[in-house]
């Protein structure tokens, strides 16, 4: 037995790079008492501290259970977080402990993450860019930008063309998105697919005006067109437009997946392994959105660690569609911080083969990157956009 001896973490950051959001990550340690140590990585922009108060209580509770006992260990923390489930900070603490945890599974078999999942159903990932257009205002931006993506070999880019616009988006908002877009598809050609991401800000009547203007540019799926909580709005997209939805990211449950499955309201579904409950509850939502023929399309917008367990999911299930990816603009100390080897090539990930998630952490860089005093905020620019985007 690998009884957890400690479970630690730390805020990490430096300079804000790509995005404020992804400008900080909360690492977390768990070490065994027999010397074993697993990796998880976690943040949910404003709430780092809250997020490590509760690795703290987690760690209080689960210190001495058997680290292979994920399921128990989860609804052990259950016992103890009467709000688990409805609480962001709560899943997405408990969601790093699990993804360390199967860390060190990994480590103890001799075994890369995926062989215990499932094996590899492909050989290679296809991913989507994303953190690409940061400072990009103009058309004429965009293009160039996404020339480069181009160039580098991706085959598929992710943007929000819709700056400063929140809920309403005006006639000018509505003339500049497409312009961006019209920019996009033409630097890239109809061979690349576009995604385009809305963050969840319009309300439905803007929404559909944004897709009858946009489907003529053949984009891959709307992400979260409308806001997140409004199911009746989603609906009335959902008859009113042809497009592919996407969406996700906000959801922290199982069985809030299985409601916009059961719905019909989702084609592409996008939970985050660091907001869902890591692996462990992962896993059975990729199985429910198998039986709905709903395809996945992992999140994954923070840091290497994530990065690289969610290519592990990638790697061995059945209804995969695409993952998103940041690699190419992960901030330089978070590269420097945790080495992978998996870098992107022609437009694919290469799925980590070494035993656990298949990452090292360069510890003796973690107390220069401490985070000393209050998470970084800039009220000038919502901390979800790509820096330098909220313009028009
Ligand atoms: O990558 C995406 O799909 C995003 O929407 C990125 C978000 O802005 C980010 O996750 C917010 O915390
Ligand atoms: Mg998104």
């Amino acid at each position: 037995m690998s009884k957890i001896s400690e479970i630690e973490a730390y805020i990490l950051g430096r300079e804000i790079t790509s995005a404020q959001w992804a400008s900080l990550m909360v690492l977390v340690k768990v070490t065994t008492s027999d010397g074993k140590v697993g990796w998880g990585e976690t943040v949910s922009a404003l709430r780092a501290e809250a997020v490590i108060n509760f690795v703290k209580k987690i760690n209080k509770v689960l210190k001495g259970s058997d680290v292979f006992n994920v399921e128990k260990n989860r609804l052990e923390w259950y016992k103890h977080d009467f709000n688990l489930t409805i609480s962001l900070e709560s899943t997405t603490a408990l969601s790093a402990v699990d993804i360390a945890s199967w860390d060190i599974i990994g480590k103890e078999l001799g075994a890369p993450l995926y062989k215990l999942l499932g094996g590899k159903t492909r050989d290679k990932i296809l991913v989507y860019a994303n953190g690409w257009y940061q400072n990009c205002v103009t058309p004429e931006d965009f293009a160039e930008k996404a020339k480069e993506v181009i160039k580098k070999g991706y085959k598929a880019l992710k943007f929000d063309p819709f700056g400063s616009n929140f809920t309403y988006i005006t006639k000018r908002g509505l003339d500049l998105a497409e312009k961006r877009v019209r920019a996009v598809r033409e630097a890239v050609g109809d061979d690349v697919d576009i995604l385009i991401e809305h963050h969840g800000r319009f309300n439905v009547d803007s929404a559909i005006a944004i897709a009858k203007r946009l489907e003529k540019y053949n984009p891959l799926f709307m992400e979260e067109p409308v806001h997140p909580e409004d199911i009746e709005g989603l609906k009335k997209y959902r008859l009113n437009t042809g497009l592919k939805i996407a969406l996700g990211e906000r959801i922290i449950n199982k069985n809030q997946a299985l409601y916009f499955m059961k719905e019909g309201l989702v084609d592409y579904l996008q939970i985050d392994l660091y907001r869902i409950g890591g692996v462990t509850e992962s896993k059975k939502v990729v199985s429910i959105a198998e039986a709905f023929d709903v395809l996945m399309a992992f999140h994954n917008a923070q840091g290497p660690i994530l990065n690289a367990v969610t290519l592990h999911m990638d790697a061995y299930i059945p209804n995969f569609l695409i993952q998103e990816s940041f690699y190419d603009w992960f901030p330089q100390w978070k590269k420097d911080l945790i080495y992978d080897g998996t870098p992107i090539e022609n437009g694919y990930a290469i799925i980590p083969e070494k035993p656990g998630i298949g990452i090292d952490v360069n510890e003796k860089m973690i107390d220069e990157l401490k985070v000393k005093g209050e998470e970084y905020f800039n009220p000038e620019e919502p901390v979800w956009v790509v820096k330098g985007t909220w313009k028009d």
